[in-house]
């Protein structure tokens, strides 16, 4: 192990993350406590934040539970347990945005004398969702994240910002393709990813540009069914800076156009086409 990855450890180690814990009719009024925790921030630790920051009774008894489905089960953690480690095995549209990833939260819940918890119900958890929704209506809390525009042009507010900001946002989330208007954006991976796939060969066979997700696959498909109807030549311009993806993109615009000809398995023409690609580079270089 080099020095580096012993570095690389300690600085996740070191990591701060924030909970947010969830007192519900504990603590009437908080809808939730942050509470900045390491890795090995145990949930007694993070109790004891929160009973400070919200000066709860002493003399009761809380535990931590791990909610991952609305009204689902509650698991409890145990005091040694690590709630930032729970929380890393959480989807990452739940750590990300938290208001889609609403239903995964820690809440704070009391113990009764007996050790028995003191449950809630689907009622309370109602309440302090509309609570917060009135909260973020009124300006007290911030606006949930706009859902991404697969369409740059369908931007309400167009600025470099929001661009980027959507482009970003769609990224994260492996959506590596966004239109504007008939152009496609490409942001290079650099991993694979399964969306190459006979099954998406198909399903962007002779579709409308913009009624499936963004893809080059629709680019060649459009392009391929306008040659046919026009009987014209098509031209599609691939730009970009070098290591960009254009070759990649070249390659599965081939593959999909001679997918589509149905001629290109059989006759190899796939194969041929992108064999001339190395040779038409070297030659325009
Ligand atoms: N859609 C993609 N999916 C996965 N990986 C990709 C994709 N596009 C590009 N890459 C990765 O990026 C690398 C560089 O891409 P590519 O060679 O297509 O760039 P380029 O724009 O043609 O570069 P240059 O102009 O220097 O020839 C590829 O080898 C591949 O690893």
């Amino acid at each position: 192990m080099s020095v580096h990855d012993v570095g690389g450890r300690r600085r996740f180690e070191d990591s701060e993350f924030t909970l947010r814990i969830y007192p519900g009719n504990i603590a009437e009024g908080t809808i939730y406590c942050p509470v900045t925790a390491r890795k090995n921030t145990t949930a007694a630790e993070v109790i004891e934040h929160v009973i400070d920051k919200l000066q709860l009774e002493r003399t009761k008894l809380y535990v931590l539970a791990e909610v991952k489905e609305f009204g689902g089960e509650e698991w409890i953690l145990n005091p040694t347990d690590c709630p930032v480690q729970r929380m890393m095995l959480w989807p990452r549209m739940a750590l990300e945005n938290r208001f889609c990833g609403e239903d995964y939260r820690f809440l704070l819940r009391e113990k009764n004398l007996d050790g028995s918890i003191h449950y809630g119900n689907l009622q309370m958890w109602l309440r302090v969702t509309e609570e917060r929704r009135h909260l973020v209506e009124r300006g007290f809390l911030p606006q949930p994240l706009q859902k991404d525009h697969d369409d740059l042009c369908n931007l309400p507010d167009l600025n470099e910002k929001t661009l980027l900001d959507n482009l970003r946002s769609r990224f994260k989330q492996e959506k590596i393709y966004t239109y504007v208007g008939s152009i496609l954006i490409v942001i290079n991976p650099f991993q694979f990813l399964p969306i190459y796939n006979p099954k998406y060969v198909k399903m962007y066979d002779n579709h409308q540009l913009g009624k499936l997700e963004p893809h080059i696959y629709a680019v060649a498909d459009v392009a391929y069914h306008a040659m046919l109807q026009r009987r014209q030549n098509q031209c599609i311009v691939i730009s970009g800076e070098s290591g960009s993806g254009k070759t990649q993109s070249t390659n599965f615009l081939i593959h999909h156009l001679t997918a589509l000809s149905q001629k290109g398995f059989a006759s190899g023409v796939e194969q041929i086409i992108l064999g001339a690609g190395p040779v038409l580079e070297v030659s325009a270089g």
